[in-house]
């Protein structure tokens, strides 16, 4: 960790220009009341305000860079994908909905400062000795790293707060899946945050100090960390590889391509809720592969499984990548087949998932696999028909097992520093 680095250099000036200085935190000028007092004031650039990094934010296009946090739409769905993911689902501990509220607006605070390349509040040091510092301090040193934090309401949500009548017609409980062997631990949530990023460590740190603002009012119930990205929404950069070693997201939702975002992504005006207008809807699956099996398996039978080549991700028949493939030449049960839009009445779907090895399953096998991320403008549309179709007769189904999932409510974006994630939800204000 670069913190002696970049303490000790001489130009301290944070990237809003203030001073580096050891000010004393509004909450420990205030008490010890809880650690999200103090983000009000440095949230909003208050002169107490230190960066994380303690010098200048890298330049945009860096893989160190800023991505900004305020816009029409959440950062971390359209954004070129980072390397990392730290990805936690919470359950909510409190009844009282202004609790919650505050809670929201700390958070929302919090991200914003991250996401720059900022410390949370005042912090990981210069506070009073006498009280933990408002900010956990591993990413101190580290530049901003594209981190993106995006937030998901999941369906329980709305059975609390007297939210009932505020739930998306879209956010339906996903049905049973052939095949499905779920883990309730590693499903659901009332909420969840995305945390993605070029740097784990940077991921890591979010999510954890989200969870610590939120302490006592929401809890993690479950989360997952992922590397190598298994799909891109730049369609011009070179594709990543799954952990079956083929090109994954060859055919995807361009972040670029507004007219297909607007299609099949973003939430329309006129689609309702109101205040779901400019936000999307995510899945989350855990899914296991297989790999020792997959190892095992001919070149001939891997490449069949996809329907398209595995050096240079050609569909069957085609020379080249991005060729458009030929559905009919493939095996009637190969995944490219059976997931290509025309195969779903045109369901389309942004992928954006990870993959994850999570030690041993205590057979001696890699507990590996993807943590499949799919973004869409309803689910019903969306991700639903196509894993209906997979779960069905996808020839990959010999290899994998979905083991986890969740479904959440992804709201717009956080407009400018006066709005908070979730306002047109609690407010009833879009
Ligand atoms: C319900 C949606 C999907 C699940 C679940 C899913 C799991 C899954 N996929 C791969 C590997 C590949 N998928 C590829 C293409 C592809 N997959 C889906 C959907 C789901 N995949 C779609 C919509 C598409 C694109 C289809 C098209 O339009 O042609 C590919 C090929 C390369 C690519 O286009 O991305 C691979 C490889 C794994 C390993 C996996 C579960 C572990
Ligand atoms: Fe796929």
């Amino acid at each position: 960790m670069a913190e002696d680095a970049t303490e000790h250099t001489e130009n301290t000036a944070n990237a809003e220009g203030t001073e580096n200085t050891r000010t004393p935190s509004r909450r420990a000028l205030l008490g010890w009341g809880g650690a999200g007092l103090a983000l009000g004031a440095a949230g909003a650039g208050g002169a107490v305000a230190l960066t994380r990094s303690g010098d200048a934010v890298a330049p945009a296009g860096d893989a160190g860079a800023a991505v900004p946090f305020h816009g029409a739409h959440q950062a971390g769905i359209a954004t070129a994908v980072q390397d990392r993911l730290h990805f936690a689902a919470f359950d909510v501990k409190t009844d009282d909905r202004e609790e919650f509220v505050r809670l929201l607006k700390e958070w929302t605070k919090a991200a914003a400062r991250m996401t720059a390349g900022h410390t949370v509040g005042a912090g990981a040091h210069g506070g009073l000795a006498e009280a933990p510092p408002d900010d956990t301090g591993e990413a101190l040193g580290l530049p901003p790293s594209r981190l993106t934090l995006t937030i998901g309401f999941g369906p329980s949500l709305f059975e609390r707060f007297g939210l009932s009548g505020s739930r998306p017609e879209a956010l339906v409980d996903l049905p049973r899946f052939p095949g499905d062997n779920l883990d309730k631990a590693r499903s659901g949530g009332d909420l969840c945050v995305q945390a993605c990023a070029d740097d784990p460590q940077v991921a890591v740190h979010a999510v954890r100090n989200l969870a610590r603002i939120g302490f006592g009012k929401v809890a993690v119930r479950w989360s997952q960390l992922g590397f190598g990205k298994t799909s891109s929404t730049t369609p011009d950069a070179q594709t990543p590889r799954n952990l079956f070693g083929f090109k994954d997201g060859t055919r995807n939702v361009s972040g670029r391509d507004g007219a297909a975002l607007a299609q099949h992504v973003w939430v329309g005006e006129k689609d309702g809720p109101e205040w779901m207008a400019g936000g999307s809807y995510l899945v989350a699956r855990r899914i296991r592969m297989n790999i020792e099996t997959w190892d095992r398996t001919s070149l001939g039978e891997q490449e069949d499984v996809f329907g398209r080549d595995k050096r240079v991700g050609a569909p069957v028949g085609k020379a080249k990548e991005h060729d458009e493939p030929f559905l009919k030449a493939m095996k009637p049960d190969a995944h490219v087949r059976l997931a290509h839009p025309d195969a779903n009445g045109g369901a389309t779907i942004l992928r954006r998932g990870y993959s994850f090895t999570d030690g041993t399953d205590g057979l001696g096998r890699l507990d590996a696999g993807l943590f499949f991320l799919a973004y869409q403008r309803d689910v019903r549309t969306g991700f639903i028909p196509v894993q209906r179709n997979l779960a069905r007769s996808d020839a990959l189904n010999e290899y994998i097992q979905h083991v986890g999932s969740a479904v959440f409510a992804v709201p717009p974006g956080v407009r400018d520093e006066d709005d908070w994630w979730g306002r047109g939800l609690f407010t009833g204000k879009a």
